[in-house]
């Protein structure tokens, strides 16, 4: 991995976009190569895979190496799915893409050691601010001057993650959908303080991955969230007020609506957990909003451990 090189695009780059806070040297969009993802959960593994699979060169951080190789297990077995789609007559070329893909995706407990030869970190670890703060406040005394930090948090503000750092104008949010190789949104968060060049950054990055990204201000749920969290709160409503069971309400929604999942199957999908540190922080910042108030069931799901998927049992099980 070469260290702390960045390399900027051939071809010339509009720049009638208003300049937000950046040097007159860097004005176009810098190219990204090396990624550091950091949290080998759900998302970051997923983001992982897509940055590998198109041609990055990707380090995927997380506590302990257990978590990671439980991490590049998943998506080995992911790619396998991939492969078999998009290699379906051509099983060969699908096990050489495999292992390119493999090949340019490392592990490592200890982001110090990366982040110097990063050029973009992708942050996916717990929706908790203090824990996000923390991390990024630490890399970024060490990252280079060019490196560009991004979250991919649920429901949390942009700008107070960043707040921990001193690079306000190289700091925004990339927020991918799961399962992340085959969903193909991502929500650009500026900032105010984003620069435009960190913005269109993070829209090629988007763009390279193969994904269709929009632009969001930095506000409560972007704008995926902000319309999923109070409908699928409503629906653990409506069951907690006995007006449905969870299995009619989910085929009520994928066949009356045609959403591929129902909101309790996509809940579990996503991590109750995750979805619990959502409604919990926003609750707190707007507690009079009936559509944050959060659910006596939720919370007693996640206090005995029952996660969703990821823990084998959620609204369903999954054993
Ligand atoms: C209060 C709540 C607030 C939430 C806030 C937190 C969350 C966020 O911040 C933002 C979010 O991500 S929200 C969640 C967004 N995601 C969704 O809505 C997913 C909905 N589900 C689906 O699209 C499909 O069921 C899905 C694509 C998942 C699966 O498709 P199918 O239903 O057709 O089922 P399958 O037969 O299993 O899959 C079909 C084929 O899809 C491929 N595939 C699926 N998962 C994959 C994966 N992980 N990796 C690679 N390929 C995958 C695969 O090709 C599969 O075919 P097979 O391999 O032959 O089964
Ligand atoms: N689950 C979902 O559907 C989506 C989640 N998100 C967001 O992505 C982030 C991650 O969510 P998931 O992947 O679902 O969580 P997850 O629970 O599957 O994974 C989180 C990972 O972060 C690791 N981690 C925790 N603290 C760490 C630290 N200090 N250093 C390194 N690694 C650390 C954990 O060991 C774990 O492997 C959250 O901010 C969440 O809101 C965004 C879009 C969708």
């Amino acid at each position: 991995m070469s260290v702390g090189h960045i390399s900027t695009p051939t071809m010339a780059f509009c720049t009638r976009h208003v300049v937000r806070g950046f040097s007159s040297s860097a004005l176009r969009p810098a190219v990204i190569k090396h990624v550091m993802i950091i949290g080998g959960g759900q998302m970051g593994a997923g983001i992982a895979q897509v940055a590998a699979s198109t041609g990055h060169s990707v380090t995927l951080v997380d506590t302990s190496e257990e978590i990671l190789n439980k991490s590049v297990k998943g998506i080995e077995g992911s790619l396998k799915r991939v492969v078999k789609k998009k290699f379906a007559d051509k099983p060969e070329a699908g096990a050489e893409f495999i292992h390119k893909v493999l090949q340019s995706l490392s592990t490592s407990t200890h982001a110090e050691s990366v982040i110097q030869s990063s050029d973009l970190v992708v942050e996916a670890i717990v929706e908790n601010l203090k824990v996000k703060q923390e991390i990024f406040g630490r890399l970024d005394k060490l990252a280079p001057q060019h490196t560009i930090f991004a979250s991919n948090t649920s429901s949390l503000p942009i700008a107070d993650i960043a707040s921990s750092t001193s690079r306000l104008d190289r700091f925004g949010g990339l927020h991918f959908f799961n399962p992340v190789p085959m969903m193909k949104l991502v929500e650009v968060i500026a900032t105010p303080a984003t620069s435009q060049e960190t913005f269109d950054s993070l829209l090629n990055f988007s763009k390279v991955l193969g994904k269709t990204p929009v632009s969001c201000k930095d506000t409560p749920g972007f704008i995926v969230n902000r319309l999923l969290v109070p409908y699928m709160l409503e629906a653990v409503r409506l069951y907690e007020r006995g007006h449905g069971s969870k299995e009619d309400i989910d085929i009520a929604m994928k066949l009356g609506a045609g959403y591929p999942m129902g909101p309790f199957e996509l809940s579990d999908y996503v991590g109750l957990d995750t979805i619990k540190f959502i409604i919990d922080g926003w609750c707190e910042k707007d507690p009079g909003n009936p559509l944050f108030k959060s659910s006596e069931m939720l919370n007693k799901l996640v206090s005995e451990g029952k996660l969703g998927r990821k823990s084998g049992e959620g609204f369903y099980k999954y054993k």
